[in-house]
């Protein structure tokens, strides 16, 4: 009989919590069969990769063993809210007999099963993600129709709040390549799991009390394989969201660059790269490409690294990979890695070949680390361009959103530029503008895709998430706007030599990526 018992003990499936209970169920119904059970003390919450063990033994040989956790909010004493967010609360705590203090973020779970789910894929993918510039996650529990995600606490802060206690004192280069360096390789480890944080942006950047740059806030991150993330869901914070997203195309890793380009953008200048007096301009200033200048005293790196960031056509802008072991930064960036990181990621000395050599063997390595710990939805394809062809981009600039706004007079601006308008009846766009055809009237309908688009920022932006400040018909402005101090259309006076930006064709970041796994395209 106990034979039996073991055989059907060790066949169970347990892939989640409910088989767990079941398996429990089944456990205990046969207790009496099996010796050493160990009784669970508190009522099931969660299972989670840290937890107590639960071992079956038969004649002295553990049979089954699983891990169980059961935790419940009062394993913590709260310190104090730290900030309320669109999910819930994020508060200070410290777990009962220990010295260290931890974030618990509070969320609220939908009532659909749907949304829970896709509440609880935040927890999922920060338990994922062991890497040193990643919040570490601690453990996670549902209770009361909330989930709780406990994680590192950051005693820095977020980088937006470092930014604002700058006053207008600028960010040394030498700081800002430190942190830059660091958030590169958070968001290259984010990527090698083959999932995107989609919401990078200085507050959900964190410092420690060492100087170690942290990312966080995985709430809108998603696993690239995952079919529905793609075609609908527009998310993020509009201040870093990339011309793609805006233009209604398939959005990738080169994405989250875009939005990393923009926190660089950020510490450089402790302004943001795109600023405008309507989301018609901010849009067009996004599609374009065009920010005012850096200040001329950052390296020639940097403006080159910042112009590549923001190309507008997402193939053309260097990979995280690329950017730590191949771009022109990579050099500085690697000098200003702590010394640990360093070893991890590379040789100092960069050289074009050694750059390749290393770019190769961090993508074959990526790949195997990604195959091998991680399960289920997560886990890579083995040959990335089997499972996911590349998607061709058009050549030119974006064209959806620019269509669009040819006849966004209902989000008007100063803005001049028309490119096409929207049939009439259908609300679809047109081509673009005949040359030397006269002006054309436009429909005045109001152009939905876009406003649809909007609408949902705008619904989103009683989600903190959506960092949007738009008094009434006053200019969009961000966080770090000082009311009518910024200039938020036309560019600053410094200048850069812009011929120095284009010595050499964007090709060789490009060419180089199509070697690495990393770089991938989903719809
Ligand atoms: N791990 C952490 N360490 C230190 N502070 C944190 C940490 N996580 C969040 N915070 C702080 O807690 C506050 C709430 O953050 P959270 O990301 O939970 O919500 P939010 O970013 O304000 O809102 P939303 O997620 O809707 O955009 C912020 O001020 C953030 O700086």
């Amino acid at each position: 009989m106990r034979e039996v018992i073991a055989k059907l003990l060790m066949s169970c499936p347990i892939i989640n919590r409910s088989d767990l209970q079941s398996f429990l169920g089944l456990a205990s119904y046969y207790r009496r069969y099996v010796q050493n059970f160990a009784t669970i003390a508190r009522p099931l919450q969660c299972l989670t990769d840290r937890g107590q063990t639960l071992s079956w033994c038969h004649a002295g040989v553990v049979v089954v063993s699983v891990q169980v956790y059961t935790v419940s909010m009062d394993r913590y004493t709260v310190l104090k809210v730290i900030g309320e967010g669109s999910f819930g609360r994020a508060l200070l705590v410290q777990p009962k007999g220990s010295a260290g203090h931890s974030v618990l973020k509070e969320i609220r779970l939908p009532k659909t099963q749907c949304g829970q789910e896709s509440s609880r894929t935040e927890a999922l993918l920060l338990s994922r993600m062991k890497h040193p510039n990643i919040v570490a996650y601690r453990e996670s529990f549902e209770a009361d129709g909330h989930l709780y995600i406990v994680m590192e606490y950051c005693t820095g802060g977020d980088l937006l709040q470092k930014m604002k206690q700058q006053k207008n004192t600028l960010f040394s280069v030498e700081v800002i390549l430190r942190w830059f360096a660091q958030m590169c390789l958070g968001a290259k480890h984010i990527h090698d799991k083959r999932v995107l944080h989609r919401d990078l942006k200085s507050k959900n950047i964190f410092l420690t009390d060492n100087g170690t740059v942290k990312l966080g806030d995985f709430g809108s991150a998603c696993i690239l394989n995952s079919s529905r993330a793609y075609v609908y869901s527009y998310v993020g914070t509009p201040y870093y969201m990339s011309p793609e997203i805006w233009d209604s195309k398939p959005y990738n890793n080169k994405s989250d660059v875009w939005s990393l380009g923009c926190v660089l953008y950020e510490l450089c200048t402790l302004r943001h790269p795109f600023q405008a007096t309507s989301w018609k301009s901010l849009i067009l200033k996004v599609c374009r490409g065009a920010y005012p200048p850096l200040p001329n005293h950052l390296p020639y790196e940097l403006h080159y690294l910042i112009k590549q960031m923001f190309k507008t056509n997402p193939r053309d802008r260097p990979s995280l990979h690329t950017i730590l072991t191949s771009h022109r930064v990579s050099r500085l960036l690697q000098k200003h890695l702590p010394a640990q990181q360093l070893q991890r990621e590379g040789p100092s000395s960069w050289r074009k070949e050694e750059g390749e050599k290393v770019a190769m063997f961090l993508g074959q390595k990526s790949l195997v680390e990604t195959t091998s710990t991680l399960g289920g939805s997560l886990e890579a394809p083995s040959s990335v361009e089997q499972e996911w062809p590349r998607k061709k981009w058009a050549e030119g600039p974006p064209s959806t959103v620019m269509q669009v706004l040819g006849n966004a007079h209902l989000i008007s601006s100063n803005s001049t530029a028309s490119i096409s308008g929207l049939n009439s009846n259908s609300g679809e766009a047109l081509s673009g503008p005949q040359t030397g055809s006269p002006r054309r009237q436009w429909d005045r309908k109001a152009p939905e895709k876009l406003l649809s688009l909007l609408d949902k920022a705008y619904k989103s932006m009683a989600f903190k998430t959506y960092t949007v400040h738009r008094a009434g018909e006053g200019p969009l402005v961000g966080p770090l706007s000082q009311a009518g101090k910024d200039d938020t259309d036309g560019p600053r006076e410094d200048v850069v030599d812009e011929s120095r930006l284009e010595p050499r064709s964007d090709d060789e970041d490009t060419d180089f990526e199509e070697e690495c796994p990393c770089d991938w395209v989903k719809n």
